[in-house]
């Protein structure tokens, strides 16, 4: 009897997520830009996010808890996904070619110390190497998120979580997973250490 394919999808899902728990790089990596973005916003700094398709989803969707709350109560920190305002994207676009959507924007609102998160599973898409180029060049510390075919990533960011698969939906759920803790890591410090602000 052949199985349900929904349940094959969830087994998927659980096997990819059991195998990004066991891995200790990318856990390592998590509290790195966990680390990173916590001293980024106590300075005063912000948080960049790019992503193409779903990653453009999970970029907006990870700037909403910064700016927002992930569960704790405490004041909002800055952090803006870039794939949110149709204008911008539809003039950079049309006014200099799909690739600068994203450096462009960087160019205009990123400065030293600010932090760009590009989530890219893939590793390859133009815009998004684009803008990794650009924030290194203007001072911004650059952290990326992938999966196993976008190693060559590490070569534009000062911190990579590659998640273990090469199947983009399954990567972009380890790349939520691993948000998420993030997200909640960053609260916990925050909002412990808000008396310092
Ligand atoms: O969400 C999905 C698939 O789950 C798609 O929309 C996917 O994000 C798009 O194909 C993106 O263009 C892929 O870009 P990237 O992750 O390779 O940079
Ligand atoms: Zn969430």
């Amino acid at each position: 009897m052949s199985q349900n394919p929904i349940a094959v999808h969830f087994q998927q899902s659980l096997a990819a997520l059991q195998r990004a728990a066991n891995d200790t790089t990318l856990l390592a990596a998590a509290s790195e830009i966990a680390v990173t973005i916590i001293d980024a916003l106590r300075s005063g700094n912000k948080v960049l996010l790019i992503g193409n398709g779903g990653s453009a989803a999970d970029a907006q969707h990870i700037a909403s808890e910064i700016v927002g709350r992930y569960r704790k109560e405490r004041p909002g920190y800055a952090a803006i996904a870039l794939t949110t305002d149709t204008s911008a994207l539809t003039a950079i676009s049309n006014d200099y070619g799909f690739e600068r959507i994203f450096c462009r924007q960087i160019e205009s609102l990123g400065r030293p110390g600010d932090i760009l998160l590009a989530l890219s599973t893939s590793g390859r898409s133009p815009n998004i190497l684009t803008a990794l180029d650009a924030a290194r060049r203007l001072g911004l510390v650059t952290a990326g998120f992938t999966g196993l075919k976008g190693q060559s990533l590490r070569e534009v960011c000062d911190h990579l979580l590659v998640a273990p698969s090469d199947d983009t939906p399954v990567i972009q759920q380890i790349h939520m997973t691993a948000a998420h803790a993030i997200c909640d890591t960053v609260e916990h410090a925050l909002a412990d250490g808000d008396s310092d602000r």
